[in-house]
């Protein structure tokens, strides 16, 4: 490869992983801040499982972003990134990218498409920081099992560095194990402790920033992937415990989140907000991860809320443009006929 003498002038880029509702979108945030508080002019790649890019409305709006939306960048839309990223140069000519990706993405993925992209443009992948969820991987862990684990554990694998977020929701002796776990999983990536993605950016931007150790930890992470598929696929359709001889290439991201699904909820009244906390209270397990911005018939604001791995959040926004009352559910085979039927019910008790 020849970009050794060009290296100086590229671009570095940053993919941002992990699973939905991890701290992703609260650690980009910041990140922006710090490169903008240090005269750089950053822009984004963000990909969203829903058709509203909801969290672009955190973002700066300065701030160059590329939306993809309404799938995942490792697989319906993985061959735009490409373009996206050719376009974010021509255009912005940015001296930093970062790329959100999906939660539910498959990094190896978006990690080939950068890398296939850098072969005709001047981009360098610096690293891939995997945020992960201390509470909602202790929870799995303890249960061993589910496509959720596994997606997660991909994502660990595949990291340049961990962040090990949300350290609040769980006690010391549950950090302390889930930082073995992590080095057990991924022994290249540094892990960095934190609540709400507050880090060292210079640190965390330094550390990782070994290409040999993410690939090295990649290649390992991309056979045993593929082992699992295999096995996982076997099993469910086989019911039992054996592996049978299938054979998946290794690009078959799919695998690992076609599970996941998205509902996306248009309000066309404004609800209750009482009624609305005691409904995202009461979401079913199936549902992981949950954002919207809506208007309430007893508030005045407008409000951003949240809900990841049992916890919600709810803030006042003004938002940027013309957004619509809007809820985008993501989660596991959930039936989405009973969240809308929930939701329309809300909206017309108002409505009467
Ligand atoms: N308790 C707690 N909550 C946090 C922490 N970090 C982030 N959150 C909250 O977790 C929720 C999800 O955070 P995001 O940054 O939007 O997560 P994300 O990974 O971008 O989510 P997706 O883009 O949907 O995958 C928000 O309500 C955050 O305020 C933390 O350290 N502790």
């Amino acid at each position: 490869m020849s970009v050794t003498s060009e290296k100086e002038k590229s671009i570095p880029v940053y993919i941002l992983s992990g699973f939905l509702g991890s701290g992703k979108t609260t650690l980009l945030v910041q990140l922006i801040e710090h490169w903008q508080q240090a005269g750089l002019r950053p822009a984004v790649v963000m990909n969203e499982l829903g058709e509203v890019n909801l969290d672009g409305q955190v973002v700066d709006a300065e701030v160059p972003m590329t939306e993809m939306l309404g799938g995942c960048i490792c697989c319906t839309v993985r061959g735009d990134l490409g373009l996206q990223l050719a376009d974010l140069v021509q255009e912005e000519s940015p001296d930093v990218i970062v790329i959100e990706a999906t939660g539910a993405a498959n990094p190896m993925e978006i990690l080939d498409a950068v890398t296939e992209t850098s072969l005709y443009m001047r981009l360098e992948l610096k690293s891939l920081i995997t945020v992960v969820d201390a509470a909602h991987l202790s929870g799995l862990y303890q249960e061993q099992k589910g496509q959720t684990f596994k997606l997660m554990q991909e994502q660990i694998r595949c990291a340049s560095v961990l962040i090990l977020n949300k350290t609040d929701r769980v006690g010391e002796q549950e950090i302390s194990d889930l930082q073995q776990l992590l080095t057990k999983w991924n022994g290249f990536a540094p892990v960095i402790q934190a609540v709400r993605c507050e880090v060292d950016m210079d640190l965390l931007l330094q550390s990782g920033d070994g290409v040999h150790a993410y690939q090295a930890a990649a290649e390992s992470d991309h056979q045993e992937a593929a082992t699992e598929h295999v096995h996982t696929e076997a099993c469910s359709e086989h019911g039992c415990g054996h592996s049978h001889e299938h054979h998946h290439e290794h690009h078959t991201p799919h695998a690992s989140h076609e599970h996941v699904m998205v509902y996306t909820h248009y309000f066309n009244q404004p609800v209750n907000s009482e009624a609305f906390e005691r409904f995202i209270a009461g979401l079913p397990r199936d549902v992981y991860r949950a954002k919207g911005i809506l208007s309430f018939s007893d508030t005045a604001s407008r409000f951003w809320f949240q809900y990841a791995y049992r916890e919600s959040d709810y803030m006042k926004i003004t938002p940027q443009g013309d957004v619509p009352n809007v809820a985008v559910f993501i989660g596991e085979h959930f039936d989405q006929a009973v969240i809308r039927h929930q939701l329309l019910e809300m909206e017309s008790i108002n409505q009467a």
